[in-house]
């Protein structure tokens, strides 16, 4: 293992000024000590998105039905939608995870599907606890399942990704929780929401927050304003950080994944690098409380790892910079600064 001190100090000593990459430095040694090295890898890189349904959707929290849920999963599998297409960009491979879709199963998927249904579809968390707490740790146990996998396939980055209608309903609810702001602050406009909408979202959040600020236990409170899809995430990320690998973490949904994880499995924050903040307003105060800091502040909304993916030829410059960047000394120059 390294110590900051030490990347630093690697970085001060290339040609060029210190300090002079400014926020990719930190990037650099924040991808120096997620993987222990001063010369970290950022491939092969693993997207791994995870689908599930939420009850709550019939209580009025989207825009869009459920059912778009699984003609997404039917567009991704088909390489159509905008993580496929992102992924390919940027060389990540993709593979998805059917963690708790409603409605038929999906038949003659390709071999990058999974189906490993905890359920279809979550209970609505507007009328009592989303899931038992042994389904959390089933859909968590997939996920990390998905994240020893990749790290056995050798990807040195690893990216969740989520599709799921209503997702922002849970990802409202679990950050308001776990970081304490209001339940109102956590309420954005998800995938589109118009007033009425929001104003449903809100009555919604405020009670299930209510509610699991009561319960005394911490995987029960989780538990029970969770989706299978951020669940399985949640294990994801705290079994790659286990494994030494970079995180780099998505949008809204994708951080409060990784609220749970660092709540349930304590250090996995260590392993992250936030790749953007999301349009979501609460979505600063959630990556606030795990100490990171936003590569990209572009206003994206849409979750499937789309975020971390536009991120990612940001992680690729930290590591060229860490490895193929001379030493001034080496190029027969004294240091001036
Ligand atoms: C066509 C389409 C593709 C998406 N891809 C990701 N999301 C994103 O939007 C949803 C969450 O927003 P809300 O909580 O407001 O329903 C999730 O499926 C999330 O992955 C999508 C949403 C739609 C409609
Ligand atoms: O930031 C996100 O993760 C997000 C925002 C809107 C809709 N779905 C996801």
């Amino acid at each position: 293992m390294i110590a900051e001190a030490e990347v630093r100090a690697h970085l001060d000593a290339l040609a060029k000024p210190r300090g002079a990459m400014g926020r990719l430095e930190d990037v650099a040694v924040r991808l120096a000590l997620s993987q222990g090295w001063i010369d970290p890898e950022t491939r092969p890189r693993q997207l791994v998105l995870f689908a599930g349904d939420h009850g709550c959707v019939d209580d009025g929290v989207s825009a869009w039905p459920s059912a778009v849920t699984g003609v997404m999963v039917g567009a991704i599998l088909g390489g159509r939608a905008t993580s496929n297409a992102l992924a390919a960009a940027q060389d990540c491979a993709l593979r998805l995870v059917d963690v708790g879709v409603a409605g038929p199963r999906t038949t003659d998927a390709p071999a990058f599907f999974r189906d490993a249904r905890v359920g279809d579809g979550t209970a609505s968390l507007a009328r009592g606890p989303a899931m038992s707490v042994d389904a959390f740790e089933a859909a968590w146990a997939v996920g990390a399942d998905e994240a020893r996998r990749a790290v056995g396939d050798g990807a040195a980055v690893l990216i969740a990704g989520e599709m799921g209608i209503g997702n922002t309903t849970p990802a409202a609810c679990l950050t308001a929780l776990i970081t304490g702001i209001e339940a109102d602050a956590a309420v954005g406009r998800g995938a589109g929401a118009d007033d009425a909408v929001m104003a449903a979202k809100r009555a919604v959040v405020a009670g299930a927050v209510a509610r699991a600020r009561g319960e005394g236990d911490a995987r029960a409170a989780i538990a029970g304003i969770c989706g299978y899809e951020i669940a399985a995430m949640a294990g994801f990320y705290a079994e790659g950080a286990r494994a030494g690998v970079t995180l780099l973490i998505d949008g809204y949904v994708a951080t409060a994944a990784a609220l749970v994880a660092e709540r349930l499995a304590p250090g996995t924050a260590r392993a992250m690098i936030a790749a953007h903040r999301s349009a979501e307003p609460g979505h600063a105060a959630a990556l606030a409380a795990l100490g990171l800091a936003p590569m990209l502040e572009w206003d994206m909304r849409l979750g499937e790892g789309s975020g971390a993916l536009v991120a990612l030829p940001l992680l690729d410059s930290a590591a060229a910079l860490l490895r193929d960047v001379a030493r001034l000394d080496a190029i027969g120059v004294g240091r001036a600064d």
